[in-house]
């Protein structure tokens, strides 16, 4: 499909390009999992995906996880929405190049080979443009190799959103459980400090 049949994923003329955020993480750094019970790179979610993810030299990630048995849609075969997972995540870990909090708007996704269990998926993610809060994106993962047969892309429109949003509509209990960890606290804090 072109750009053009995809009018809010194309950024608009008044785009910037992105700016490495001077404290983000250095390029190929190990980014700390967001929060320990998320779906996608939460080591404490024992079916997830535990998606380990890498800041890359431009505004970029690099990220790698391995399907297993519980992310089966067809036999022996990770589940698609799995796999959107998997890149909404790299997509979303770019917050942490821009030193901004921004959710997924829209993502679109198309699969172009299927990517059986026991695969590792090598995701490359990176931020296009922005243009006020909204931030353009795009993804490609690739299976059992960084240069490996590609298996999904991806465009993505990113909105930056204050950390209230998180407090305002997280479930109460868990978004206590998240204030109460001090390491997430500070991690989260540190965007507020330089936004
Ligand atoms: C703690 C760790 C931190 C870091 C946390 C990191 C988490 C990473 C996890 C992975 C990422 C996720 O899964 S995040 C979870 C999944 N996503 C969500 O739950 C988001 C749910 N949606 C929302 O909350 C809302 O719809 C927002 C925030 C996206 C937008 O609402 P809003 O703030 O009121 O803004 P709104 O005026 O509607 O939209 C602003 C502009 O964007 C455009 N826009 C809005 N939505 C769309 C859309 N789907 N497609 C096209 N364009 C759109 C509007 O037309 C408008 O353009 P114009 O008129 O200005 O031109």
């Amino acid at each position: 499909m072109t750009d053009a049949a995809r009018p809010s994923l194309t950024p608009p003329p008044d785009a910037v390009a992105p700016v490495r955020h001077p404290d983000a993480p250095a390029p190929g750094q190990l980014i700390e999992p967001h929060y320990e019970f998320c779906f996608g790179c939460g080591p404490a979610q024992p079916s997830g995906l535990h998606l380990a993810a890498r800041a890359g030299e431009g505004v970029e990630i690099f990220a790698e996880f391995t399907v297993a048995p519980t992310h089966q849609g067809g036999p022996g075969l990770a589940h698609g929405g799995v796999l959107v997972t998997a890149m909404d995540d790299a997509l979303g870990t770019l917050n942490w190049l821009l030193h901004s909090t921004s959710v997924t708007a829209r993502l679109e996704t198309d699969f172009r080979r299927p990517v059986p269990v026991d695969s590792t998926l090598y995701l490359h993610t990176w931020v296009e443009a922005v243009a006020g809060r909204k931030i353009f994106c795009r993804g490609e993962a690739r299976l059992d190799a960084p240069d490996g047969p590609l298996a999904l892309t991806a465009q993505a429109l990113f909105i930056q959103v204050p950390l209230e949003h998180f407090v305002n509509h997280g479930r109460p209990e868990d978004i206590k459980a998240a204030m109460d960890n001090p390491d997430l606290h500070k991690r989260v804090r540190a965007f507020e400090v330089n936004p």
